[in-house]
């Protein structure tokens, strides 16, 4: 074998930065082959199903790939926009502003870039880009502000799988998570704050519904439950919420084990016999508006819960590429580019030196 090297390398190419924003991914259009291509490539790794692979690979092939890409591409064509999937448009989006941005800041020696885990375009694709590029320090953020083995972990695994067919690696850094990053729960809060401004009052509880996952995980030690946690409760008190005001759910069930509860759905059917009758949704683990918040929350939780009485239901969308996010994504960056050492250039050694003689001279 042998591994891959950047093609026509000059000595004289600037070394530059590159900044990866990653997400889930998202099929290449709204069909059943499309969504067999895509839920293939995503449901086979084993960071997303944990199951006896041989056992887990005939249920896949056999049971869901022949019936779930119909009625997923049904529902992907229910929220397809004419200029795509809306997952892979605000992430393009965001990629573009966090690039104006920091070149404001900091020049052209930064490249600012966006990958897919499953799907395109792929992380594999876009690290070929960035070599060739003359990217020798790559910071890469997983769009995930919670940590979860299914999401972070698997994202950093298709990174060091193309790492082991590379000849020449980059420096590396990594973010796991930004749960907890104040300028985050700031750019929730105020883009919250702002809906209520507009419409005058305050729902009777704010639901902050997270992507599940399977209970078995965080028995396991996945720290995402926890995260996901702590990010509602910073959120919470910085808008000053008491405990009857808000509350954390858990939506998007796969399969027939225990996910994380309290389930969303089931949530949003109860809540109006206990008295709530209006309820604002916020998905602060979703970076990005796509499926699973427009049907999933949008759609299908606001008929669950005017059916079971509800009154008044308004889904807040994600930050997507709204200003605040994309500041809380340049803190991020720039906290995590700090301290990098940089190679001197010629001129800086020469300077320098120059600077060391004169020090000397003056001291003498
Ligand atoms: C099968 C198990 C799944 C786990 C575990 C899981 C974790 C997980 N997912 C997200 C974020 C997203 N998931 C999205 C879609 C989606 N997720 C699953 C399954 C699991 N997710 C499926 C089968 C699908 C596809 C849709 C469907 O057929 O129902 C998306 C939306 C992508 C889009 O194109 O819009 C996101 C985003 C997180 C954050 C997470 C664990 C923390
Ligand atoms: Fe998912
Ligand atoms: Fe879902």
């Amino acid at each position: 074998m042998s591994y891959r090297g950047p093609t026509g390398f000059r000595h004289d190419q600037p070394e530059k930065t590159g900044v990866l924003i990653t997400n889930l991914g998202t099929p290449d259009a709204p069909t059943k082959s499309a969504l067999r291509r895509y839920l293939g490539e995503f449901l086979a790794d084993p960071r997303v199903v944990e199951a006896p692979r041989l056992l887990w690979r005939l249920i896949l092939h056999g049971i869901i790939l022949r019936f779930r890409p119909k009625r997923s591409a049904e529902a992907y064509a229910n929220v397809w926009e004419p200029a795509g999937s809306p997952l892979l448009t605000y992430t393009a989006e965001q990629r573009d502003r966090l690039s104006e941005r920091l070149r404001a800041r900091h020049g052209d020696d930064i490249v600012v870039a966006f990958a897919m885990r499953y799907g395109s375009p792929s992380i594999a694709s876009v690290l070929e880009e960035l070599q060739q590029q003359g990217v020798r320090r790559l910071l890469v953020l997983p769009l995930y502000p919670q940590y979860s083995a299914s999401t972070t972990a698997s994202t950093f695994d298709a990174i060091a799988a193309d790492f082991t067919r590379r000849r020449w690696l980059p420096e590396f850094r990594f973010v796991t998570h930004y749960h907890d990053h104040e300028p985050y729960i700031e750019a929730m809060a105020r883009h919250i704050e702002t809906r209520w401004q507009e419409r005058g009052q305050r729902p009777q509880k704010l639901i902050l519904s997270y992507h599940g996952i399977p209970k078995r995980y965080l028995l396991n030690g996945d720290p995402y439950h926890c995260e996901c946690h702590k990010t509602s409760r910073l959120l919470a008190e910085r808008l000053g919420l008491d405990d009857t005001e808000w509350m954390t759910t858990f939506q998007s069930r796969f399969g027939r084990e225990e996910w994380l509860q309290p389930y969303t759905d089931e949530t949003m059917k109860s809540l109006p016999e206990q008295g709530v009758t209006s309820v604002d949704v916020f998905c602060p683990g979703f970076s990005s508006d796509c499926l699973e918040t427009i049907e999933e929350i949008d759609q299908e939780n606001r008929e669950y819960f005017m059916e079971a009485g509800g009154k008044a239901f308004h889904y807040i969308p994600a930050l997507n590429a709204d200003e605040r996010h994309i500041e809380a994504l340049l803190s991020l960056v720039e906290n995590n580019l700090a301290g990098w050492p940089r190679p001197e250039s010629d001129a800086d050694v020469l300077q320098s030196r120059r600077q060391r003689a004169a020090a000397m001279g003056a001291d003498a």
